[in-house]
């Protein structure tokens, strides 16, 4: 992103903190995080397991809420949001990649996508989703008839055809090999790049934060440091 021309932030997350449970068995997963997202940005969180990385990613996009804190997405308050407030927020804003890519299993690749483009009110045609992850020719395929990184591609080709503002990753390539999991990888960054789509890619591997605008290190629930690529690497050019 050039430094002369900041995009607008799309999220603001101030003094953030998350707290499971009460009393003995209270457990601190986020501690006083504060940090601002820019539309458009490629954000890597890392972190050792148990520093909060999922914990962060589920907050922004509205599938847990924090102990203590604010976080905003553009005009959105998360923090106060009712259920059906972070509801709609989720199907209109926000497009989610996990490690197991939660496919029905009798329908085809197109079928998985339209479900999503049936509830939102203005989708990506289904077949420019599944040509956009490059799986064209397997569309009528059903997921079984898939390797992982199909499947997962299948995932990303579900999240971005409802157009969504961001898309959250959590440990993408965690169930795939080395070339599946870069591949997957390329798809993420192409349609950061294409679609302008701001990204937050939760990940174990250190070697991915090369992709990344940022880095952001989580350790013990804090943010440990943030670190600003001045040169993006592309998925191919990165080894690990
Ligand atoms: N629903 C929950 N109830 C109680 N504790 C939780 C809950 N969710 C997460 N935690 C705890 O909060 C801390 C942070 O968890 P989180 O899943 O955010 O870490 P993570 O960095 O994503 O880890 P991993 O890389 O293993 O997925 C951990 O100590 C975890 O056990």
């Amino acid at each position: 992103m050039p430094a002369t021309a900041p995009a607008p932030v799309v999220f603001q997350i101030q003094h953030l903190s998350k707290v499971y449970g009460q009393g003995e068995v209270a457990v601190t997963a986020l501690r006083d995080v504060s940090l601002d997202i820019r539309r458009g940005e490629f954000m890597v969180l890392l972190g050792a397991s148990g520093s909060g990385k999922s914990t962060l990613l589920n907050i922004l996009g509205g599938l847990d809420t924090p102990s203590e804190g604010e976080v905003r997405f553009t005009d959105h308050d998360l923090t106060r949001a009712d259920e059906a407030a972070l509801t709609r927020y989720r199907r209109e804003h926000v497009g989610f990649v996990f490690q197991f890519y939660n496919l029905i299993p009798s329908l085809t690749v197109r079928e998985n996508v339209a479900l999503v483009t049936d509830i939102v009110a203005s989708p990506m045609d289904v077949d420019e989703a599944i040509d956009r992850v490059g799986l064209s020719p397997r569309r009528d395929h059903f997921p079984a008839q898939l390797s992982g990184g199909e499947q997962q591609r299948v995932a990303i080709a579900r999240a971005i055809a409802k157009r969504p503002d961001v898309l959250l990753c959590d440990e993408p390539t965690g169930a795939l090999d080395y070339q599946t999991g870069k591949l997957v990888l390329e798809v993420i960054a192409r349609i950061n790049a294409e679609l302008g789509t701001t990204a937050v890619v939760i990940t174990h591997n250190a070697a991915i934060a090369g992709m990344a605008d940022r880095v952001v290190y989580l350790g013990d629930g804090r943010i440990q440091k943030v670190v600003e690529n001045a040169r993006k690497l592309s998925p191919s050019d990165l080894a690990w």
